[in-house]
């Protein structure tokens, strides 16, 4: 099956994901991420400012920047210094907001996304208490932080997360088109009818979402909440590995409700800024309006929330804001990295209400979906670089040798462009292999056949000589198959190779059974989970 577009797509619709890192950066380590291993991502929260509150901004001054930036130089290392904190000046601040200086607007959504935590951090060492940064183009002082040729929703950092800040290296990014056509912005921070708390991706819309079989159900689930109507699946519980789509899906759920809803009250948020919100909240005595806050809302999305397993309170708060919203039969969507029953340190009392609706899977790409996505970003790398050129069979190759996650896909794709429109030269499989080389070692199929031996083994509880021994009888020559199955699909190993490691089998013996496990998978439910759950663990 192709991976499709969820619907034609208007000429110039793609956002090109130019400077997007490739992978998420670790969590809290605070560590520079090598170019193309990735970054966080930025997910602008607006911290509530107490109305009245003095807030200590007015006396921030180019000096406290100043003092600032010497911080973030110690942290990020001299040459993100140089490339993207320096050229950064101070304009204002007021009211909680910390208004920065920035050549480019390109350049103000890579320092938000990437160093937005860390500049906010610094500021509040420095003792200033922001709540929020606006990255304004440096020779267009009257622009509105929401102008729509500015600076994207995203360029509104979150605040300092409990979990500290995620700097990236930098990595070579073209720079964006200035008419790339993005959906219409969030309005105010905290304010009445619009989608707040995250900032939306103007990139993650339907449009840009390649439907392949892996995700299409999670992509049907998705469009069926975004229409609105009778609230049906709540929650719809997306899940899924890392750079799988999640994200992107949500915020296109948010987009088409704000298109279709404009007064619809949607609040968007990742499950570490819930958090940080309840903390901040209990620590300025402000639950009341952290309540109303959440409980006012039409619809709340809260992405990665398996963030909140272990933590009591925040959980505890989160359980019964759940509670009000479904109560009221507001729509609730969730993401997380695996299914609610897998979440170990959640309490029992979340696991089941995130089961309580639609629970859906967003399985790891395959080679079609792959392809898919890296033509629809070609078609827009071909706009912005109409010189550049890229050989028949790279797109088939990179679809090939990259499996791991659509994140590094597209930071594989951004790179060649990036290295072919530096050197004039069009892409071709020499360059790719060139430019691509740790990339593709690191992409390489790592599960060898005695693990998945193994793995099937444990899982059936037979013994591994089984496995590999001539018995006939269901109970073991099924999971026989199925490893099999899963030695073709997930090693390079040719099926000659395989028969020898099962036994001194015959070739012919394999093939049959990763075709018999191919027809069961499609109508025993109970195979299709088994090979899903063992897949996941192999991979993870
Ligand atoms: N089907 C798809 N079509 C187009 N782009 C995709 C698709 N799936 C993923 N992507 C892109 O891959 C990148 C990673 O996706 P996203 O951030 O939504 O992943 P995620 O599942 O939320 O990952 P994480 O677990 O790290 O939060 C994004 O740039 C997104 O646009």
């Amino acid at each position: 099956m192709s991976g499709k577009r969820s619907r034609a797509q208007a000429p110039g619709s793609f956002r090109v994901a130019v400077g997007r890192p490739s992978a998420r950066a670790p969590r809290g380590t605070g560590r520079p991420v090598p170019p193309g291993a990735g970054a966080n991502k930025s997910e602008a929260v607006r911290l509530p400012v107490a109305a009245g509150k003095d807030t200590g901004l007015e006396q921030m001054t180019e000096e406290t920047w100043g003092k600032v930036q010497g911080v973030l130089r110690q942290q990020v290392g001299e040459n993100n210094y140089q490339t993207w904190i320096q050229p950064i000046s101070f304009r204002s601040c007021e009211d909680g907001v910390v208004r920065l200086s920035v050549p480019t607007s390109f350049f103000g959504t890579w320092v938000n996304r990437n160093f937005g935590d860390a500049i906010l951090i610094g500021l509040h060492k420095a003792g200033e208490e922001a709540s929020r940064l606006v990255f304004e183009v440096a020779n267009t002082a009257a622009r509105t932080p929401c102008a729509r040729d500015q600076v994207p929703a995203t360029a509104d950092a979150d605040s300092a997360a409990p979990a500290a800040a995620s700097p990236a290296a930098a990595a070579p990014a073209p720079a964006p088109r200035a008419s790339d056509p993005s959906p219409a912005r969030p309005r105010g921070a905290l304010g009445g009818t619009d989608v707040h708390g995250a900032a939306l991706d103007a990139r993650y819309t339907f449009d840009t979402f390649v439907v392949g079989k892996p995700n299409e159900l999670a992509h049907a689930a998705a469009r069926r909440v975004a229409e609105g109507g009778p609230v049906t699946f709540n929650p719809l519980f997306l899940y899924g590995g890392v750079g799988l789509g999640k994200t992107h899906l949500m915020h296109a759920i948010a987009w088409h409700m704000r298109q279709q809803q404009p007064d619809l009250n949607i609040l968007f948020l990742s499950a570490e800024q819930f958090m940080y919100r309840f903390v901040q909240a209990l620590r300025e005595k402000q639950m009341m309006d952290f309540k109303q806050l959440f409980r006012s809302v039409d619809v709340l999305m809260v992405d990665d929330v398996q963030f909140i397993a272990g933590k009591d309170s925040t959980q505890e708060e989160f359980f019964h804001t759940f509670n009000a919203l479904v109560d009221q039969n507001k729509q609730i969507v969730i993401s997380g990295d695996r299914t609610p029953t897998e979440m170990s340190d959640m309490e029992n009392r979340i696991v089941s209400r995130l089961q309580s609706g639609l629970v859906v899977d967003l399985h790891p790409t395959d080679y079609e979906l792959r392809l898919g996505i890296l033509q629809q970003k070609v078609e827009a790398y071909a706009e912005q670089y109409p010189q550049l050129s890229i050989e028949p069979g790279v797109l088939e190759f990179l679809s090939h040798r990259i499996s791991t996650n659509v994140r590094v896909l597209e930071g594989a794709l951004m790179r060649l462009f990036a290295m072919a429109s530096l050197v004039g030269r069009k892409i071709d499989m020499a360059m790719t292999q060139d430019c691509l080389a740790d990339i593709l070692r690191a992409s390489e199929r790592k599960v060898s056949i005695d693990e998945i031996q193994r793995r099937v083994a444990e899982h059936y509880n037979i013994r591994l000589a089984e496995m590999i021994g001539p018995t006939r009888v269901r109970t073991v020559a099924r999971p026989r198959q199925i490893a099999m199955y899963l030695c073709k699909y997930m090693t390079t190993r040719s099926l000659p190779e395989i028969g020898r490691r099962f036994g001194g089998r015959d070739h012919t013996t394999i093939m049959h059974g990763v075709k018999r496990i191919e027809e069961l998978k499609e109508k025993d439910t109970q195979i299709a989970d088994d090979l899903e759950l063992l897949r996941r663990s192999l991979e993870a």
